[in-house]
């Protein structure tokens, strides 16, 4: 007979004693052990006699299956688009501290979950998992369900779950209420071991209450969005910084809807005077001694921007600030805010700091020729893009724009390709010779991509271009004078080359007059602003294709794919972005583009860089993936790209460094 560890037995034995407090309670005897918490006691009651759950048969976590779950997500997209940073803020803080978060909808399904993927089987196995159910009537007494059935924050901390399986677990969850006060989401964060003091879970009670009520009230901003909004609150200095009262009112002060806060207020006023019945929609002035006048004249004509009034239930005084309704934007939704930056550069970016800086210093050096610009970011970042907006913005946009990747040049040709040649220069070469690249961007720009992957020998060829700004093409007796503006991009720590000696680092100094440092899709603050440029672009491009434009309907993009784009880590970045758009585009057959129409990895849970090997890095274990990829697209290296939402020459180098040749490789 195999033997029992310990710990088992011990479990086991403590599952026994608590089945056995369950049945005291539900016999209505009174011992010790039982949960002080009356909410939890009516709960376990409810389990008992209501859900008629047996608490001697614990139940498996059950997880819906991933098409449940869409549909869960769809039926609240506009709260997880609204709550993503207060998500994302709250698990910052309780990461370290071994909790994972989820966010429920009202039937108490997992739309939204936080957690260290190293314990993802023990995450999953304990329901703490995107898609677990935690309805009371199944998952029996329970933070989230509970929460849901009182309406109410709660901690339920270890023996305090109905289900003998729960009991290692500590939960505390509160509710999210929509702007007319029903319960529509739970926030909820766990642990799957804790001390076993109740106490040791009040400031997770406090914690999760206060991020519930952001979530609840940016909703309740966001759907008020195009209203006029009072904000209020009892402390002048924190009026403006956390006002905790919001009310939405028409231009005659007629209240239209309030949050928690404000509701609390409208109804302690009606519990005062009857004759109010909750059919009359309050004016602002008679919940406060305030002229509507003075409330819309407080952004005007006061110096802070806020006035005090009393209010006429209590004679309490309140400070008021007012929010002006946002505008609806005209119909170029992805028209960055007002700018004074060229057009090319404006389009880069709405309002991220790291684009804001590029886009300024490129706004400074458009007109600088001479400064040579290096332009570092990952992978798809849109280094290019920036080349050609920096092009397109100075004085030389009407010159020529010369893309050169050195990555995808066979290594004997970039010579030839760059400098061009003479007629009988070389065997091979055509017969009327070559202009070369260099010479061809006389006027305008030369846009070296990849520079970090430029032969030495070749380096030391362009140190001197660059200083004596001509070229000698192969075989010729005189240089050319050219007048090139150089900007050259890298993905790769060029300094780090040069320790290795693999990059000359007087010519680095050469490249590097100033440098713009693109910031990675997944840090952008205007993540939203690119989804939408790029949807744009994409829908552009395939109107232009396609002549009968009147015949298609505008595309759209659903609130729910824009929240799955939203919360996707994107390694690829905007590259990896646009080939999931165009994916979706292509395959979608409505014209409103859904979460259900993205490629399913960006479903998938928000991945991390840390968790994610791209081919390109070094992380990549040498594995035969690429290799069959390759295969499977016919040895076609772009199809392999976009799969991967990688350029070619990430491709071709992680080929390079795999030592895979395709089979028409004749070097
Ligand atoms: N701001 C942007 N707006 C619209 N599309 C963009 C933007 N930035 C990048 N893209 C698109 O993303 C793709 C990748 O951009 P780009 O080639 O400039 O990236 P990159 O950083 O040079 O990539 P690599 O390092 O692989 O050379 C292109 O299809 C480009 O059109």
């Amino acid at each position: 007979m195999p033997t029992q560890s310990p710990l088992t037995a011990r479990l086991q034995s403590v599952q026994r004693q608590h089945i056995e407090h369950i049945f005291q309670l539900g016999e209505g005897l009174e011992v010790p052990q039982l949960p002080a918490q009356a909410t939890i006691r009516r709960s376990w009651l409810r389990c008992l006699n209501e859900y008629q759950l047996d608490p001697t048969q614990p139940r498996p976590a059950r997880v819906v299956p991933q098409q449940i779950l869409i549909e869960h997500r769809e039926s609240v997209d506009e709260l997880l688009h609204v709550a993503r940073a207060g998500v994302e803020q709250l698990y910052q803080q309780i990461a370290q501290l071994g909790y994972v978060l989820l966010l429920t909808d009202h039937r108490g399904i997992t739309v939204e979950f936080r957690g260290d993927p190293n314990q993802d089987q023990q995450l999953r196995k304990a329901g703490l998992y995107l898609g677990a159910d935690w309805d009371e009537r199944f998952a029996g007494t329970c933070a989230v369900g509970t929460c849901l059935h009182d309406r109410q924050a709660i901690i339920c901390h270890r023996q305090e779950h109905f289900d003998a399986s729960h009991i290692s677990l500590t939960c505390t969850a509160a509710p999210i209420a929509n702007p007319q006060g029903n319960v529509m989401a739970v926030l909820d964060i766990s642990a799957l071991h804790s001390p076993t003091q109740h106490e040791s879970q009040n400031f997770s009670l406090s914690l999760v209450t206060l991020y519930a009520r952001m979530i609840e009230d940016a909703y309740f901003l966001q759907r008020y969005r195009n209203c006029l909004m009072v904000r209020l609150d009892t402390s002048r200095e924190f009026v403006h910084v956390n006002g905790r009262g919001l009310i939405a009112i028409e231009e005659n002060g007629e209240v239209i809807a309030a949050n928690a806060v404000g509701r609390e207020l409208i109804a302690v006023h009606q519990r005062r005077w009857p004759p109010w019945s909750t059919n009359h929609a309050p004016m602002l002035g008679e919940l406060f001694e305030c002229e509507i006048a003075d409330v819309l004249s407080i952004n005007s004509g006061t110096d802070d921007q806020l006035r005090a009034f009393r209010a006429r239930v209590d004679n309490t005084i309140y400070f008021i600030s007012l929010l002006e309704p946002r505008r609806p934007r005209p119909a170029q939704q992805a028209t960055p805010p007002t700018s004074a930056l060229p057009e090319p550069l404006a389009r880069l970016g709405a309002d991220d700091p790291a684009m804001r800086k590029v886009q300024k210093l490129a706004e400074r050096l458009r007109n600088e020729a001479s400064v040579n610009v290096l332009i570092s970011g990952e992978t798809g970042t849109g280094k290019e893009v920036v080349a050609r907006a920096l092009h397109e913005s100075g004085n030389r946009a009407k010159g020529p724009f010369m893309a050169v990747n050195c990555a995808a040049i066979p290594e004997t040709l970039i010579e030839s390709e760059l400098f061009g040649y003479e007629p009988g220069a070389f065997t091979g070469g055509r017969s009327k010779g070559m202009r070369g690249l260099i010479p061809q961007a006389h006027g305008g720009t030369l846009f070296l991509d990849e520079i970090g992957d430029m032969p030495l020998a070749l380096q030391t060829r362009l140190l001197r271009v660059l200083a004596e700004r001509e070229v000698m093409p192969l075989g010729a007796n005189t240089p050319v004078k050219v007048d090139i503006r150089v900007v050259t991009a890298t993905h790769r720590d060029i300094e780090e080359m040069i320790q290795q000696g693999e990059f000359r680092e007087d010519l680095y100094y050469r490249l590097n007059g100033a440098q713009l440092r693109l910031p990675a899709l997944r840090e952008r603050a205007d993540k939203l602003y690119v989804i939408r440029r790029v949807f744009d672009d994409i829908v552009d491009e395939r109107d232009n294709r396609v002549t009968e434009r009147a015949t298609h309907a505008l595309p759209r993009l659903r609130a729910d794919a824009i929240s799955a784009l939203l919360a996707y880590a994107w390694p690829g970045n905007v590259r990896q972005l646009k080939n999931a758009l165009a994916f979706a585009l292509a395959t979608s057959e409505s014209d409103e583009i859904t979460v259900n129409d993205l490629p399913e990895q960006c479903l998938s849970q928000r991945i991390t860089r840390q968790t994610l090997c791209l081919p390109d890095d070094d992380c990549a274990e040498p594995d035969n993936e690429m290799l069959e990829l390759l295969k499977e697209q016919h040895w076609n290296i772009s199809a392999v790209a976009r799969m991967l939402g990688v350029s070619r020459p990430t491709v071709y180098r992680q080929m390079q460094r795999q030592g895979i040749m395709p089979p028409n490789w004749r070097g």
